[in-house]
C-alpha cells in the first residue's frame, strides 16, 4: 500500500507497508502479561479480566488528549497484535506456517471497502462481513489443503503464498479494485472516540481485546490442546482421537476471520486502498517474525513480539538515520532469535523461575499425591517395584458386544503400498477379554494390520468390525471414540507437551473428557498405573526407553479403550524391564482391556498370551495357543526359513 493514511492519521505508516513502514510508540501497553504457564490455575481465571481492565485502561488513552500521532501509532501497533495473534491461531499453535495471511488481510480490506465504496454500507456493518468473507476464503483453501496429507512446512508456506498473489492478481483485474485502487475518502469515520484517529485507535483496540480473549481461551481448551498436538505430531494426534481436519479447518477459520477484521478497519484508516500492497509477502513475514520473536507456544507470544518490533522501528527509524535504524533492527532481531529461539516469553518466565510454557493448556496440575484424598486410588511405585499393584483409575468402559460374538472381526483385510501387498485379506478375530498376540517374521505385516485396524491407513480391501459396527474407513479419530487405542513400536509422543499433558490429552479425546483440569487429573492415575508418575512434569526428550514405552501404554489406556493393540512394546528393552512390562500388561488386561500385543519376545508371548495369530507374507499362517503353535514345522519355517530348518534337521 503506497497510499497515505487519511490525514487525521498524524503521518503514522501503514501496515501494509510493512516492517519499515512501522513506527509506533513504545508505549506498550498492550497485555503481555502471560498466565504463568498452565500450572497456574489462579492465572487462568485472573488472564482474561487482565486483558479486560488493561483494555478498559487503554480506552482511557483518547481522553488524554494526546496528539493525533500517539492515537494512530498506538493504532498500529493494537493492528499488529491482532495481525500476529491471528496468526498464530493457525501457524503457531498447529504449526502449519501460513504466508497467506495478507490474503486474508487483504480480503477483509477490499471487502470493507467494497462496501463502503459501492453499497454505501455503514461502516461498522462491513465488518462481520470482511471477518465471513476471510474466513470463508480460509475455509475454502483449507477444505482442500488440509485433505493432501504432506503438505505443510514449507509446501504449506509457499501455497499460501502463492494462493495470495492469485488472489491479489484477481483483485487487480477485475471491478473490485480495476487497477486504480478504491477511494474511500468521502466515507464518514463513525465516532467512536473524540477525534477520527481516537476512533480507531478504539477500533483496533476492540479486535486486539477480543483476538487476545480468543487466543487465550483457545489456549487452555481442549480444542487448544488438539491444535498443540496436531503441531508436534498430527498422525498420532489423530490415532489418539483428534479430529484433526475439523481442527485445523477451525483454527483457520477464526485466524482468517480476525485479519479480515483487522483489514476492514484497516481500509477505511487509509481511505484508499490499492492491492499491490497488500496481496504480498510483506504482511505474512512481519506477522510471522513478530510471532516467533515473541513465541509461538503461548497465546501472549505474538503481541510481545508485535509490541518488541513496533516499539524497536519507532525507537531506530523515526529519526534522521532510518536506513542505519533498520540495520540495526535487524541485527537485534537475528541476536533476539539466535538467543532465544523459543521466543521472549517463555525466556522471560524461565527468567522467573517459572517452568517453560511447552504445554498446551492453562489448567492447574492436579494435586500431588500427598495432596489428593484418601479415597483416590494410591500412587503405584516406580516401574518394576515389587510393592502391591496399583488400581487403575477408571473403570474401562465394558464393551457391547453381543453374546458369541467376538469383539473384534476381521475379515478378508488388505492393504498394499503400490504393489507391496503387506496384507493379503486376513481374517483375525479378538475376543472380549484375551490377550492375543500376533506373531510372525519381519515384514510379515503385524504393524500394518494395527495400522489398518487404529485408522492409521486406509484399508485397500475388507472388513473391520468392532462391537458389531462396522469401522472399515472409519477416520482414525473415529475409531478411536468407537474405544480402540494403540501404541507405536517406536514412541511418537507429543515432544513439546510434557508427561502429564501427553496423556490427559488422550484422555480429553479418546476418553471423552471435557475440562483440561479434570483430564490432567485422570491422567496422572494412569501415570501411577504406569509407575511414570514422578516424571509428570518431564518432556519425553528427558525419558529412556523404557519410560518413552510405558508413556506409550499410559496414552493408550487413557482413552479408556476396550481394545487395546500394543506394537512391540517391549523392544528394545532389558530383561528386567520387560518382567516390569509384562507384569503392568497383566495389569492392564485385569482391568478390563482386550489387548493385541505384537512381540518378537517370545518368554512375554508365552508368558501372557492366551491365544497367538501369526502372519506370513500377509496372510494368515495359524492359530491357536503359542506353545502348539511355535511347534509347527510350517511356522518355524516361516520364521527362521527354509534352509536354517532343513539344515537343523540334516
Ligand atoms: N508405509 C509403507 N510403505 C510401503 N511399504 C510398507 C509400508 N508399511 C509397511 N510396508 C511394507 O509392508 C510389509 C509389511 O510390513 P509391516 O511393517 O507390517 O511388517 P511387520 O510384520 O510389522 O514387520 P516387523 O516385525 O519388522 O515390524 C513390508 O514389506 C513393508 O516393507
Amino acid at each position: 500500500m503506497s497510499a497515505t493514511p487519511r490525514p487525521h492519521a498524524g503521518g503514522a505508516s501503514t501496515l501494509g507497508q510493512g516492517v519499515s513502514a512501522l513506527a509506533p510508540s513504545g508505549d506498550g501497553a498492550a497485555p503481555t502479561r502471560t498466565d504463568g504457564g498452565p500450572t497456574q490455575r489462579s492465572g487462568i481465571r485472573k488472564t482474561p479480566l487482565a486483558i479486560v481492565g488493561g483494555a478498559v485502561l487503554l480506552a482511557l488513552v483518547p481522553q488524554l488528549g494526546l496528539p493525533a500521532f500517539y492515537d494512530s501509532l498506538l493504532y498500529l501497533m493494537l493492528s499488529w497484535i491482532v495481525l500476529a495473534t491471528s496468526w498464530n491461531i493457525l501457524s503457531g499453535y498447529t504449526g502449519y506456517f501460513s504466508f497467506g495471511h495478507g490474503a486474508f488481510f487483504g480480503a477483509g480490506m477490499y471487502t470493507t471497502s467494497t462496501l463502503l465504496a459501492r453499497y454505501e454500507w455503514p461502516f461498522l456493518w462491513t465488518l462481520p462481513m470482511a471477518a465471513l468473507v476471510a474466513a470463508l476464503l480460509g475455509v475454502a483453501l483449507g477444505a482442500v489443503v488440509f485433505r493432501v496429507k504432506g503438505v505443510r512446512g514449507e509446501l504449506f508456506a509457499l501455497l499460501t503464498l502463492a494462493v495470495t498473489f492469485v488472489i491479489g492478481t484477481i483483485v487487480v483485474n477485475t471491478p473490485l479494485d480495476g487497477g486504480n485502487g478504491v477511494s474511500l475518502s468521502a466515507v464518514p469515520v463513525p465516532k467512536l472516540g473524540p477525534t477520527p484517529s481516537s476512533t480507531f485507535y478504539l477500533l483496533a483496540l476492540i479486535a486486539a481485546t477480543a483476538t487476545l480473549l480468543i487466543a487465550w481461551g483457545i489456549y487452555v481448551s481442549k480444542f487448544g490442546a488438539g491444535l498443540f498436538a496436531i503441531h508436534d505430531d498430527e498422525d498420532a494426534a489423530e490415532v489418539m482421537g483428534v479430529p484433526t481436519y475439523r481442527y485445523k479447518l477451525i483454527a483457520l477459520a477464526i485466524s482468517c476471520a480476525l485479519a479480515g477484521v483487522a483489514g476492514g478497519i484497516q481500509a477505511l484508516f487509509l481511505s484508499y486502498v490499492t492491492a499491490g500492497e497488500v496481496f504480498t509477502i510483506t504482511v505474512p513475514l512481519t506477522v510471522v517474525l513478530m510471532s516467533v520473536l515473541g513465541g509461538t507456544r503461548h497465546w501472549a507470544g505474538p503481541a510481545l513480539g508485535a509490541i518488541a518490533i513496533t516499539a524497536l522501528l519507532y525507537s531506530f527509524t523515526a529519526a534522521d538515520h532510518a536506513v542505519a535504524g533498520k540495520a540495526l533492527i535487524g541485527a537485534i532481531l537475528i541476536v533476539a532469535i539466535l538467543f532465544m529461539p523459543d521466543g521472549i516469553l517463555l525466556r522471560l518466565q524461565k527468567l522467573f523461575g517459572r517452568r517453560a510454557a511447552a504445554v498446551t493448556a492453562g489448567t492447574a496440575h492436579p494435586p500431588s499425591a500427598a495432596a489428593r484424598p484418601a479415597a483416590e486410588p494410591t500412587p503405584a511405585h516406580a516401574m518394576g517395584s515389587t510393592a502391591p499393584a496399583p488400581v487403575a483409575p477408571a473403570a474401562v468402559r465394558t464393551a457391547t458386544v453381543a453374546a458369541g460374538e467376538p469383539l473384534l472381526r476381521v475379515r478378508g483385510l488388505q492393504k498394499s503400498f503400490k504393489g507391496v501387498r503387506a496384507l493379503a485379506g486376513v481374517d483375525v478375530d479378538v475376543r472380549e477379554g484375551e490377550i492375543l498376540g500376533l506373531l510372525g517374521p519381519n515384514g510379515s505385516g503385524k504393524s500394518t494390520f494395527i495400522n489398518v485396524v487404529s485408522g492409521h491407513y486406509e484399508p485397500t480391501g475388507g472388513q473391520i468390525v468392532f462391537e458389531g459396527r462396522d469401522l472399515t474407513g472409519f477416520a482414525a479419530h473415529r475409531i478411536a471414540a468407537a474405544g480402540i487405542s494403540r501404541t507405536y513400536q517406536i514412541p511418537r509422543p507429543f515432544g513439546h507437551l510434557d508427561v502429564l499433558d501427553n496423556v490427559a490429552l488422550a484422555t480429553m479425546f479418546g476418553g471423552g473428557v471435557d475440562s483440561v483440569a479434570a483430564a490432567r487429573h485422570q491422567a496422572m492415575t494412569w501415570l501411577e498405573f504406569t509407575g511414570l508418575h514422578e516424571k509428570a512434569k518431564a518432556l519425553p526428550d528427558d525419558l529412556n526407553l523404557h519410560q518413552r514405552k510405558f508413556l506409550e501404554l499410559a496414552r493408550a489406556l487413557a482413552s479408556r479403550p476396550r481394545l487395546v493393540l500394543l506394537d512391540e512394546v517391549l523392544c528394545g528393552l532389558t530383561p528386567s524391564e520387560i518382567d516390569a512390562a509384562v507384569a503392568l500388561i497383566r495389569r492392564i488386561r485385569e482391568q478390563g482391556s482386550t489387548i493385541v500385543f505384537v512381540e518378537h519376545v517370545m518368554r512375554a508371548v508365552m508368558a501372557l498370551t492366551d491365544r497367538v495369530v501369526v502372519f506370513n507374507h500377509g496372510e494368515l499362517l495359524a492359530e491357536g495357543h503359542a506353545s502348539e503353535v511355535m511347534q509347527r514345522p510350517d511356522v518355524m519355517t516361516a520364521y527362521l526359513g527354509k534352509s536354517t530348518i532343513e539344515a537343523a534337521h540334516a
